[in-house]
């Protein structure tokens, strides 16, 4: 399977890195997808796309590529694929023609062959020029990382809003690769094994979209219009929220941290937890109180991961503001995966980039049955006063709720009401919207010290004995 060393003669802009570095296109240890009984192999081959990745090492540690991979591999099991072989070339950057070292190219699609891929995916968002000749000379499919999370966030998109929003990024993404492809390979053909649309394949097809480009624009219109109108329509429930003052938690978090878990440990809601990247794409909303009464709402949001494709944070940003206009973040990280801090970091790179920066955070570091003592104890001081949690044993969960508790805005307003009784009706609101300090009951009515918003402290007005703060 070598290849004569001539061959490597253009691959020019690795010269700078050791030789024997710049020689391999070295394979990452354990990356097929194993196959553990004989029915899953059958079944999987009708419907899995045989797949090799390919990931140029730039900057950072052995360590640190490696676990990129690692992800790369999860990333294309969750969108269904069997993956055959990973493939690291150490870089000084990607070549801009092929990507990979065009020396690089030929070994590749050696491997290609003596694996039987139907489908090559590289770990980066690949220039439309870089895919199609990567695809001419390897002559199997090429996607990139971009493509590959469409396909996801397209095979688990539920909600009207949710379809409408990937549809919508896969459109912008397709619409800028439309001169790019095209050639001998039909896009529309999909894996090999797949029999019918492969990753990347599923949702608008190309050859359609290439006959006619004005249909995706049209079509892209459209679902900003529909995206509006739904938008409109998430941002009355949110107004209603906000007017009756309802405190709001957003869990934000990587992908697969437990959000989902976590938000289900807190309130019993039934939300699909899955080991699967990307498993929620619709926020829920969830109604919570605090264990003086209080009611706030808790919304399970969409996972982050590195390098979260553009268009993607651009359509999902209706969904994502939901973080942005929280009162707390609770963010969930998973302490027992190999880089939590680079989880942690990629997580609030994108919770800046739609203006959630700014909201108070709460870390939890989670799957503590799973991780490492050290781990934790490290984490700890990345992170000072973050919550450890294993929401499959329900360790720290009660310890979370205090935390999110106390870190819910405070209603402004003290103050000291007499109310008559028959007035139990602001004792229930001051229950559930404000802070009930103390009651006593005397022959006049109720003698009840809250703090409460200035909605009902004016509602509370004639009732005042003294105010406060
Ligand atoms: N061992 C362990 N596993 C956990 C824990 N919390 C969650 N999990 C598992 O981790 C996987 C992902 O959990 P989810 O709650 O779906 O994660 P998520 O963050 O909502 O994931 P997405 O919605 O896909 O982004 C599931 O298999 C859970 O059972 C935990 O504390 N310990
Ligand atoms: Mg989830």
């Amino acid at each position: 399977m070598s290849v004569p060393e001539s061959e490597y003669a253009p691959d020019y802009d690795g010269e700078q890195l050791d030789l024997q570095e710049r020689h391999s296109l070295r394979r990452v240890a354990g990356m097929s997808t194993e196959l553990t009984d004989v029915t899953e192999v059958e079944y999987r081959q009708l419907r899995l796309e045989r797949v090799v990745l390919v990931s140029v090492w730039t900057t950072g540690s052995e360590v640190d590529a490696e676990n990129a991979m690692a992800e790369l591999k999860l990333l294309a099991e969750t969108a269904g694929s069997e993956v055959l072989e990973g493939l690291v070339q150490r870089r000084l950057r990607p070549d801009p023609a092929t990507y990979i070292g065009r020396g690089k190219v030929a070994e590749l699609r050696e491997i290609v062959v003596a694996t039987g891929a139907d489908t090559v995916i590289c770990d980066g968002e690949l220039a439309p020029a870089q895919l199609r000749n990567l695809e001419d000379r390897v002559k199997v499919k090429v996607i990139d990382r971009t493509a590959l999370i469409l396909d996801i966030f397209a095979q688990h998109a539920k909600s009207a809003e949710g379809q409408a929003q990937v549809e919508l990024a896969q459109l912008q993404y397709l619409k800028q690769r439309l001169r790019g492809w095209g050639g001998n390979l039909s896009r529309q053909a999909g894996g090999r094994a797949s029999g019918g649309a492969g990753i990347g394949g599923r949702g608008p097809g190309e050859t359609k979209l290439e006959t006619d480009r004005r249909r995706i624009h049209s079509r892209i219109a459209k679902l900003r219009a529909t995206l509006r109108e739904l938008d409109a329509n998430r941002q009355l429930k949110r107004a209603e929220r906000q007017r009756h003052q309802v405190p709001s938690v957003a869990i934000v978090g990587y992908t697969n941290a437990g959000k989902s878990s976590v938000l289900n440990r807190l309130t019993g809601a039934g939300v699909l937890v899955e080991d699967a990247l990307f498993a929620t794409l619709d926020p829920t909303t969830r109604r919570a109180q605090t264990s003086d009464g209080r009611v706030y709402t808790l919304t399970d949001t969409v996972g982050f991961v590195r390098h979260l494709p553009h268009d993607l944070v651009e359509a999902f940003a209706s969904t994502l503001e939901e973080s942005a206009q929280a009162d707390l973040l609770v963010h969930v990280v998973d302490a027992s995966d190999p880089d939590p801090v680079g989880q942690i970091k990629a997580v609030r790179s994108v919770l800046a980039d739609i203006g959630a920066g700014d909201v108070p955070e709460l870390i939890v570091l989670n799957k503590a049955d799973k991780a490492s003592r050290e781990a934790i104890t490290t984490l700890r001081t990345a992170a000072p006063g973050a919550v450890v949690t294993s929401a499959r044993t329900g360790e720290g969960i009660d310890e979370l709720r205090a935390a999110v508790e106390s870190g819910l805005p405070r209603p402004e307003r003290e103050l000291r009401v007499l109310l008559p009784y028959e007035r139990g009706d602001l004792v229930d609101r001051i229950h559930t919207s404000g802070e009930l300090l103390s009651v006593e009951h005397t022959e006049h009515g109720s003698l009840v010290t809250a703090r409460v918003h200035p909605d009902l402290a004016g509602e509370l007005g004639p009732y005042t004995l003294a105010a406060s703060s």
